[in-house]
């Protein structure tokens, strides 16, 4: 029975100092990974439509970028290329030619923030003129014809200066095949963050904004996961973890807390979550209506990600909310 007089729990909510004493769960700047898209030119700096405070950058505009994010203690970026439908094809080519912009703004990138992790994006999408991860035949998305290109995009990226790749794409497989190649090539030291639990969601429809990169016939489900499953999750973690995963990645985020939880408890690597663009225009759009409070908004989504067991979030209110961070 509880004795009401001597199990009190309010006792340790009483004052600023004593809640955060036993605080059981922290949030830091250094726990965010923030994405961020890149397009040719020079002088850009265009607002995603769906995603206010979020622009595509070229990369000159880009690197003054990263002189206010990495003074704000943001120490790790995920870049994504946005391309014009002139640069795509089936076999998404442009994804690893030398001269290609994504590698050249990473090898920048590289050269003038020594210290930042630069993860960067395996999936066809981006260069691919189906809009899809894998490469079209027939209409059907094929696995093993699609590992060689991803292949191809890993080894490129890592020449480039890639710290942490990101395989998106969701085809079997391919966790283990971009490893093998990796240190085949030596590039023993990059590491893989790989989408595990990707969820066919409607949360991406502002990043396919961003990056003009919607599909252009069906939808991603043949790949990506069915929201109502769970023990899918464990087995797209393990065969993730055995073919030689660093990280795991639960994307989205918010929706799927009971993932990462699961997650977490199960697997003995860093768990990622991606607090996916559909999250961030959620949040946006209510606070712009005045409907709710933004900034508070925010910081209970981050917290909510990392009490489920995220380690790290790659969220695009890593700005803001390691301003937040920084003024406590
Ligand atoms: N491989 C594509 C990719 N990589 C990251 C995201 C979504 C990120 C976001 O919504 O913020 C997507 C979208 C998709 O699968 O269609």
């Amino acid at each position: 029975m509880i004795d009401l007089n001597r199990r009190r729990p309010r006792r340790n909510r009483k004052s600023g100092a004593i809640r955060d004493l036993v605080q059981e769960t922290n949030l830091q700047v250094s726990d965010f990974i923030f994405p961020m898209f890149v397009q040719e030119g020079s002088h850009q700096k265009v607002e995603v439509k769906s995603m206010p405070g979020i622009y595509r950058f070229s990369l000159d505009t880009l690197l003054e970028e990263l002189k206010e994010v990495t003074d704000l203690g943001i120490r790790a970026i995920d870049l994504f290329p946005n391309y014009p439908e002139s640069k795509k094809d089936r076999h998404a080519t442009e994804g690893y030619q030398e001269d290609t912009f994504y590698l050249k703004a990473i090898t920048a990138i590289k050269e003038k923030f020594p210290d930042l992790a630069i993860m960067t994006d395996i999936a066809m999408d981006p260069y691919s003129s189906d809009g899809h991860d894998g490469l079209v035949e027939n209409g059907v998305i094929l696995n093993d014809a699609t590992l060689d290109i991803l292949g191809k995009m890993a080894l490129a990226q890592a020449k480039a200066g890639a710290d942490i790749l990101g395989p998106s794409d969701m085809m079997d497989g391919r966790v283990g095949y971009i490893r093998d190649l990796l240190d085949e090539a030596q590039y023993t030291d990059v590491s893989i963050m790989s989408y595990s639990a990707k969820y066919a969601s409607a949360f991406y429809g502002p990043f396919r904004d961003a990056l003009e990169s919607a599909p252009k016939f069906g939808d991603k489900k043949t790949y990506q996961m069915n929201p109502a499953n769970v023990q899918e999750a464990l087995l797209e973690a393990q065969l993730d973890f055995e073919e030689g995963a660093d990280m795991l990645m639960v994307k989205p985020a918010l929706a799927y807390l009971d993932i990462i939880k699961l997650l977490d408890d199960h697997f003995n690597i860093p768990i990622a979550a991606y607090n996916v663009s559909g999250e961030y225009a959620m949040v946006m759009a209510a606070a712009q209506n005045g409907w709710l409070d933004g900034q508070r908004t925010m910081m209970e989504v981050l917290m909510s990600i990392r009490r489920a067991g995220a380690k790290c979030i790659l969220t695009y209110f890593a700005k803001d909310a390691a301003k937040v961070l920084n003024e406590r």
